[in-house]
């Protein structure tokens, strides 16, 4: 993909958060082209995670700004960014375990497409259309992540592999242009993670998705990643392809203590 001619989807510029006096995140900037696969990577506690609750909402940055397609989204509504089409998932499982598999992806695809009321109780052909077409976008998400056959199970009973790309179906659901992953990898065996660096790959083709990957499983980084951006205590220490960033004497003292 040529990056030059590719539109910039999302753009911080000086973001920084902090917490009580610690600075979790400093003067960050990156800007998220269109159908990229980015990695962000970075010691524990380097601000990773923070980047992803500031772009979605979950927290506010102390300063800097936050653009998507333009428009500032610092400071909207969790559902309001959603809407705008960003989607995430998180380092811990929050599938809603009670439901069904199909359940937890139809309830996700509803939120782009809600139903008023007055649309459910009348159940027109508006109500009826839109109903159909969210049970067809939730079977086809199923069947990319491999789930049909799981549909009916109730969530929290799935293998941990399964539940993982549950919730990436889960945020594809939302209909989003730029996909955060945090730590996808995590608890997966490395044949797994192979079939989820595939799958991410199909995801950005099919969806033609911005794709941000935030993950200590290097292998998966660097087989998956067009460009990796490196935080350290907050602070990014570079920006690059693999290559450049594994060669990176700043890259191998933030990991190893030493150049
Ligand atoms: N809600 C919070 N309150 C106080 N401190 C926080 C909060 N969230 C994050 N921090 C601190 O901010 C710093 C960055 O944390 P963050 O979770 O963003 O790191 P991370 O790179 O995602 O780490 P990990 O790889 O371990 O998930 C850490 O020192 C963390 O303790």
């Amino acid at each position: 993909m040529d990056r030059q001619s590719s539109r910039v989807l999302l753009r911080t510029v000086g973001l920084t958060k902090a917490f009580r006096g610690l600075v979790a995140l400093r003067d960050h900037s990156i800007e998220l082209h269109e159908r990229e696969i980015i990695g962000v990577i970075g010691p524990n506690g380097s601000g990773k995670s923070t980047l992803f609750n500031l772009i979605t909402g979950f927290s506010q940055p102390n300063s800097g700004s936050i653009e998507m397609e333009g428009r500032s989204i610092v400071g909207l509504r969790t559902s309001q960014i959603v809407a705008m089409g960003i989607a995430r998932t998180f380092q811990g499982s929050r599938l809603f375990g009670s439901l069904s598999v199909a359940q937890n992806v139809l309830t996700a695809a509803q939120l782009r497409h809600p139903v008023g009321a007055a649309d459910t109780v009348l159940r027109g052909r508006r109500y009826r259309e839109r109903v159909a077409a969210t049970r067809q976008k939730a079977d086809e998400l199923l069947d990319l992540m491999g789930l049909t056959d799981q549909a009916g199970r109730v969530a929290a009973d799935l293998p941990y592999g399964d539940q993982r790309r549950l919730e990436i179906a889960r945020a594809l659901a939302t209909g989003p242009q730029l996909l955060l992953l945090d730590e996808p990898a995590a608890g997966l065996d490395s044949n797994e993670t192979k079939v989820l660096a595939a799958l991410i790959r199909t995801i950005r083709d099919r969806y033609g998705v911005t794709v941000v990957v935030v993950e200590h499983d290097m292998d998966l980084i660097m087989a998956l990643c067009e460009r990796i951006q490196v935080l350290a205590t907050g602070e990014v220490i570079c920006v690059g392809t693999p290559e450049q960033v594994r060669e990176h004497p700043k890259v191998r003292e933030a990991y190893l203590g030493h150049a």
